[in-house]
Order: structure tokens, then sequence, then C-alpha cells
């Protein structure tokens, strides 16, 4: 057992989704879990997902050997303060949050000394939430990012790994700041185009009546799987990620132009090469041999 008593904070996907993963594994020995709503705990009794739940995070944290935040980002640092004095001298304390700079300034400073601070960000997930959206396999073949603060215990981090490997990630080691960048690119920023296409075509709905439904195509249908993502979740993501994501965005924005004008101006040769250059990405990824399956995760049903 890498960890023989596991706490989790916040019983959504992502927690419950390592509950499933840890009993698969074998690594599940004692599994406590917390939530900050009593529907969410009375479900989670109702689903057996956790080996005992608590009514407060103070005895859910009590004896843990790996302490997993699993809150939206923002409200990290709230439990991190509330959990610090009930922590076991020893143990360690990880997060899965998807931004990582703004949630080591958050909780460190929290922490006590003697307690390791690991951070992490699994590359996995659907647009579902809650206690009963999670599975045991969102984690295989992902990647799981640990990102620890500099002066980390290497021992800690080393033992995290081999967590989130028998969870069935692959694992990568990462600087913060990296991350966050990383993560605009390839997750945050997508988001929001996301998020902005699906209002446009909301905002159109009146003009167009309900045919945007209706003859809904498939890249549309993804770009609604994406914005029916969590409010909260990703409210939170863009408030602490600001700096990357306005960076991102601003070099969004100038390629937007540039294809714009490309269409005004009846630019074939540009629109050809650029769609050509970007076909090549998604041919990279498949030939890396990553998972590109995930949208779909949310639609089959899963065995726990
Ligand atoms: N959903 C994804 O695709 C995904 C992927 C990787 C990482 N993450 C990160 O994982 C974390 C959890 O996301 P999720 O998808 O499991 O969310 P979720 O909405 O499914 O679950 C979050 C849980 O946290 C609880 N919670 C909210 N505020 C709280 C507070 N102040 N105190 C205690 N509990 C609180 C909620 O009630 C809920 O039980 C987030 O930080 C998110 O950024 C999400
Ligand atoms: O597949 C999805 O639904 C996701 O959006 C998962 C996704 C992503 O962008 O890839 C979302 C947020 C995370 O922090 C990690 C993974």
């Amino acid at each position: 057992m890498i960890y023989p008593r596991v706490a989790l904070i916040g019983l959504g996907l992502i927690a419950s989704s390592m509950y499933w993963a840890m009993k698969r594994a074998g690594e599940a020995g004692h599994v406590t879990g917390y939530a900050r709503s009593q529907e969410t705990r009375d479900t989670a009794r109702r689903i057996g997902l956790c080996d005992q739940v608590f009514d407060s995070l103070q005895e859910t944290v009590r004896d843990a050997d790996l302490v997993v935040l699993a809150v939206p980002v923002g409200a990290m640092g709230a439990v991190a303060r509330d959990i610090a004095p009930h922590l076991k001298p020893g143990c360690t304390v990880t997060d899965v949050g998807s931004v990582k700079r703004q949630v080591i300034e958050d909780v460190g400073p929290h922490l006590p000394e003697g307690v390791h601070f690991v951070p992490a960000h699994p590359l996995a997930g659907t647009e579902h939430s809650g206690p009963e959206s999670g599975f045991a396999t969102l984690f295989d073949n992902r990647w799981c990012l640990l990102v620890p603060p500099e002066g980390s215990d290497a021992d800690a981090v080393e033992r995290l790994g081999r967590f989130w490997r028998a969870l069935g990630s692959n694992i990568d080691v990462m600087d913060p700041d990296h991350h966050d960048l990383v993560l605009a690119v390839t997750s945050h920023c997508p988001h929001l185009i996301a998020y902005t296409m699906v209002g446009v075509a909301d905002d159109l709905r009146r003009v167009t009546d309900s045919e945007v439904i209706k003859y809904s195509a498939a890249g549309f249908r993804d770009f609604t799987r994406i914005a029916a993502s969590d409010p909260t979740m990703w409210r939170d993501v863009f408030l602490s990620n600001k700096d990357a994501t306005l960076e991102i965005l601003g070099r969004f924005t100038e390629e937007l132009f540039a294809l714009q004008r490309a269409i005004r101006t009846g630019d074939g040769e540009q629109l050809h090469a650029y769609f050509t250059r970007t076909r090549a990405i998604r041919r990279g990824i498949l030939e890396a041999g990553q998972d590109t399956s995930a949208p779909d995760f949310g639609r089959v049903k899963v065995e726990r």
C-alpha cells in the first residue's frame, strides 16, 4: 500500500474517480471523504464512495498519510487553512487543481513544518461533475503532472508519482509557471473559446429559432460538450490563471484577425496553408500515442 490512509476533500468527478481507481489498483487501504454539502455526503454514503464519509474536515484528515484537495482552485486556500492544525506530521498534502502557481501560493503558507506539499494535476476529465460522475478508468494512459515547489522532499514526490502510476497515469514533473502557460494553451483557452461559441449560438437563437439545436453539427456539438463543464470550476480557473490566459488570448485574437482578413480578401492560399499546418498537430498527437478518446468518456456507461 503506497498510502495506507487517504483522505479525499471535495467528492466530485476527480476525487470519486481517484477512489474507484484506487480500489481497482488495490491501493485503497482506508479512504475517508468529506464534501461541503450534506447532499453530496449523503450521495457518497449511498453509492459507497469512500470507506468513511465524515461531516467535518478535521475528522477526515486525522491520521491520513495522503490528503487530496479536490475542490475548485479558488477554495483550496481556505480548505488548507482549516485542515492544517489536524494534519498528521510527515503526511503528504496534494491537490488536483487545474492551475498550479495560485494554488501553491494559497495552500503552501498554511501547512505546518514537517508536512509535505506536492501539487499535482491529472490531465483527464469530462464535462460532468459531482460524486456520481467518477469512474475507475478516467486516468488510464493520461498524464498526471507533478508540480513540486522548490525544496520539496524528493521521497514525497517519488511516492506520489508511484501512487498516480498505480491509478493508471503517466507522470511528468513540471515547473508551476510553465504548467500554467502550457495549460492555458491546451485546456483553459480552448474552454473559453467553446464557452464563447456556444454563447454566440445562444444569442442567435432568436434569429435561427431551434435550428441551432436541430442541425447541430459535430464541431458545434463538441463545443457544447466542453461548454457544459462546471461553471464554478472554470470561473476559478480563469481568475487564478489570469496572466497566462490573457497572454494566450492575445495571441489567439491576432491569429483570428489574420484568418478573418484572409477570408475577406479571398486569400485561399493562406487559409489552406494554415489548415495544413494545424492538421499536422492532430496527426502528431495520434502518432505520439496520446489517448484522444476523452470526449467519449462522459457518454458511455463505464464500470466503476
Ligand atoms: N473536471 C475536470 O475535467 C478536471 C480535470 C483535472 C483537474 N480538475 C480540478 O479538480 C478539482 C475538482 O474538480 P472536479 O471536476 O472534481 O469538480 P466537482 O465539481 O465534480 O467536485 C468538486 C467538489 O468540491 C466541493 N467543494 C466546492 N467548494 C468547496 C469548499 N469551499 N469546501 C469544500 N468542498 C468544496 C463540491 O461540493 C464538490 O463536491 C478542481 O480544482 C479542478 O480544477 C478538474
Ligand atoms: O475532457 C474534458 O472534458 C476536459 O476538459 C478535461 C480537461 C482538459 O482540458 O483536457 C479539463 C480540465 C483539466 O484541468 C484537465 C483536463
